[in-house]
């Protein structure tokens, strides 16, 4: 009798978004592509993944889903890879309304997710960051898991991470992965990007995915990088 495997390889593509979508797209596929050629079976992509990361981009970058570019790609990918693919987020344009965006494709290419960031990234630390998403963004009102073979998956998207809450919903649903696509940048980053992949994965005993775009120091927002994988123990 065939024994369902009980093990999988998770990729997290820390990809390096910038201004040209259709570059963003192409770069994103092809280590989606090399990752799957790697072995692995569910793979994430970050936040953002088809646009720079700032409010000034979202309404410029902005697409309905599943009927835009970025989301076919994903779907079209998923299926040629045959993998889980987490399609990180992007900015949605949902009726007179942006938001966070993270939708999830199976291995036959059907949507298995669509999940709008619940806790916007409004932050100000004086000196340091100021940001404000919910100048252009609205949040989403709905957690969002997703199964596969080896076992449930639950949603959430950088912030998000900062809420344990959802965590520990996730867990009490049965989740035994939870993924965050993120960009932490060079303040919070080093303070708490890993201690709150670590903190989630032990109060929850689940397994803790975070991936974020990578560094650009030249970018107008610069990301902390170090995309991790965080086991229960
Ligand atoms: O929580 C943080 O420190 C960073 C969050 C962030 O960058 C985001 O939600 O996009």
């Amino acid at each position: 009798m065939a024994t369902k495997a009980q093990t999988f390889r998770l990729a997290l593509v820390q990809c390096l978004p910038g201004s040209n979508k259709v570059k963003n797209l192409q770069r994103a596929a092809e280590m989606v592509r090399e990752a799957a050629s790697n072995g692995a079976q569910v793979v994430s992509l970050p936040e953002c993944f088809n646009s720079p990361y700032g409010t000034r981009y979202f309404p410029e970058y902005c697409e309905p889903v599943p009927d835009g570019d970025s989301t076919r790609m994903l779907s079209e990918l998923a299926k040629e890879t045959k993998t889980y693919l987490i399609g990180g987020s992007i900015p949605e344009k949902y009726q007179d309304k942006i938001y966070n965006t993270c939708s999830v494709f199976g291995p036959d290419g059907n949507q298995l997710a669509l999940y709008r960031k619940l806790h916007l990234f409004d932050i100000d630390v004086p000196g340091k960051i100021k940001f404000t998403e919910s100048d252009v963004l609205s949040p989403g009102q709905t957690p969002q898991t997703f199964d596969t073979e080896w076992c449930k998956f639950g949603l959430g998207i950088c912030y998000d991470a900062r809420f344990p809450e959802l965590a520990g919903l996730y867990r009490n649903r049965g989740c035994k992965v939870l993924v965050y696509p993120g960009a932490f940048n060079m303040t919070t980053g080093p303070a708490h990007w890993e201690l709150l992949a670590r903190a989630r994965s032990v109060d929850c005993q689940v397994y803790t995915a975070f991936c974020s775009v990578a560094r650009d120091e030249s970018a107008t927002y610069v990301a902390w990088g170090h995309s991790l994988i965080v086991s229960p123990w």
